[in-house]
């Protein structure tokens, strides 16, 4: 079963050649990480998927239907996003944000129901925001934002979560937090794909790993074909060395 599908997809980034086509199929319970240098076109691509940007050409299908045909209503209720970097000026508190995540299951003039609250509390909670419920977003820290950003997307519970480097401003036991929210959502029969730049959450946490390069080239499958170290080295122009511990795979960036 497949909830999200890229079918013979280009992105559109401004320049570049076409690049490789992408055949992607994402199923419920899979968390896909999008590996890349910096402008290789991850963000274009998770905005592509989220039907914000045209593709150059080929097409996007969120449960069978062509994403252009999917009312928006209709598609906040299957497909969310977390973006790499937000504008949060309107003056909002912690919990009204996370309210936000309710909207499209919510009819025009209907106002929250206690429900709607309580699952917004819990997604605080699960993210250690409790406290903060009542605080105006722009006095938070970058951290704490990147995680109001996360609970808003596990309050509105959608089928697809795209995320675009959620660990971002994270703290190393909120980006575990994180990486273990979005596993057991992915035990609930969720759909993750997110940009990451750290090759060892990749390695630890995503079934699928998608290199993207900056030609537009890409590979795509499971994550431990994909984690090789002669191929992340040549993703990045940098060398890696590679250990196990305890079953953990973990890189590093070599000394020369
Ligand atoms: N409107 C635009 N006009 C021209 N080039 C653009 C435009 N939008 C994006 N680009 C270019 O497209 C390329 C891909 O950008 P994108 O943000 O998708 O990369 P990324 O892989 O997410 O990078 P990063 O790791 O830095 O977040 C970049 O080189 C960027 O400069």
């Amino acid at each position: 079963m497949t909830i999200l599908s890229a079918r013979e997809l280009i992105i559109d980034i401004p320049g570049r050649s076409n690049g490789a086509k992408l055949n992607l199929d994402l199923a419920p319970g899979q968390i896909w990480g999008v590996l890349g240098p910096n402008g290789a076109g991850k963000t274009t691509l998770l905005h592509t998927l989220a039907g914000l940007k045209a593709p150059r050409c080929g097409e996007v299908w969120l449960d069978d239907v062509e994403l252009a045909a999917i009312p928006r209503r209709e598609m906040a209720r299957k497909l969310g996003l977390v973006f790499q970097d937000r504008q949060d000026s309107f003056p909002a508190t912690v919990l009204e944000t996370a309210l936000i995540g309710r909207h499209p299951w919510l009819s025009v003039w209907q106002s929250e129901q206690a429900e709607d609250i309580h699952r917004a509390e819990a997604a605080l909670g699960a993210l250690d925001l409790r406290e903060l419920g009542e605080r105006l977003l722009n006095t938070l820290s970058g951290g704490e934002r990147q995680r109001v950003a996360i609970a808003t997307l596990m309050t509105q519970d959608p089928a697809v979560w795209l995320l675009d480097e959620p660990t971002n401003h994270l703290d190393l036991h909120h980006q575990v937090q994180v990486m273990r929210l979005l596993s057991a959502c992915a035990h609930r029969e969720k759909g993750i794909f997110m940009c990451l730049h750290d090759l060892n959450l990749a390695a630890r946490w995503c079934s699928h790993v998608l290199l993207l390069y900056p030609d537009g080239q890409a590979c795509w499958g499971p994550t431990e074909s994909m984690l090789v170290r002669d191929a992340l080295e040549g993703l990045y122009d940098q060398k890696l060395i590679e250990l196990n511990k305890d079953d953990i795979r973990l890189f590093a960036p070599a000394n020369d």
